[in-house]
């Protein structure tokens, strides 16, 4: 089962090239296997090109190293807050991808313009505030984590699986990690839409619910009826 996991989040993680979400080795994705408790993450500071589905470390929700010679990622902690905290969720991703993290650094979210966005995103994708100079100074990855489940008190996070982390960049997650990278893009996919929709527009306003809704809700919930679905 593990080794399953470490296959997929080793595959999830190359899959951010293969989209073009990430430079360097910027970005990370993590796993997790709700039964025995642990998180399966990429090492820190290796180049996407070298990993293997040995390099995937494995830690407990302590952040102990309890599988692998690596480093886990930098950002492990706050993968870690958000499976706490986002109980339905079992993949992370974090990214620098261009154009989501341009709204990152200019702390805003990005409305619903359009369907593409209602397909995936049932409204605005927050973007969190900024961090005090003690959450900074202190474990700021924990720290970020929590600002993100702080930005998420009034907000589902099964329907808007992402976040924009102010002066950061982008966090998604999804019921696996392919579904987490499926997020990320969709997320740097609208975030260039957003981009240009206000260039085109700079008033424009959020789409009409009614229209949010029938997109978001032909593709999830009890009555979705997109796709192959018996
Ligand atoms: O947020 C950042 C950098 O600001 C991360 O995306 C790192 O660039 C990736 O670090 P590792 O996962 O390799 O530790």
């Amino acid at each position: 089962m593990l080794e399953d996991l470490k296959q997929s989040v080793l595959e999830a993680n190359l899959d951010l090239t293969r989209y073009g979400l990430v430079t360097f080795t910027w970005g990370n994705v993590s796993g997790i296997s709700r039964e025995d408790d642990l998180v399966v993450i990429k090492p820190s500071g290796v180049p996407y090109h070298a990993l293997k589905q040995e390099d995937m470390v494995v830690v407990d929700l302590d952040g102990n190293v309890v599988e692998g010679n690596l480093n886990p990622s930098s950002d492990t902690p706050t993968h870690i807050v958000l499976y706490q905290n986002f109980p339905e969720i079992g993949g992370v991703v974090h990214t620098h991808a261009q154009a989501s993290t341009s709204w990152a650094q200019a702390g805003k979210g990005i409305p619903a313009l359009g369907t593409t966005h209602a397909d995936y995103f049932y409204g605005t994708i927050p973007c969190t505030r900024p961090m005090t100079e003690s959450e900074i100074n202190g474990a700021y990855e924990h720290e970020t984590g929590k600002v993100i489940v702080e930005t998420f008190r009034d907000i589902n996070s099964n329907e808007i699986p992402g976040v924009l982390v102010n002066s950061h960049a982008p966090f998604t997650w999804g019921k696996d990690p392919n579904e987490a990278v499926h997020n990320a893009v969709v997320l740097e996919e609208i975030s260039k839409m957003a981009q240009q929709t206000y260039q085109l527009n700079p008033v424009i306003s959020s789409m009409d619910q009614v229209l949010l809704d029938k997109h978001y809700l032909r593709k999830h919930g009890t009555k979705a009826y997109y796709g192959q679905k018996k």
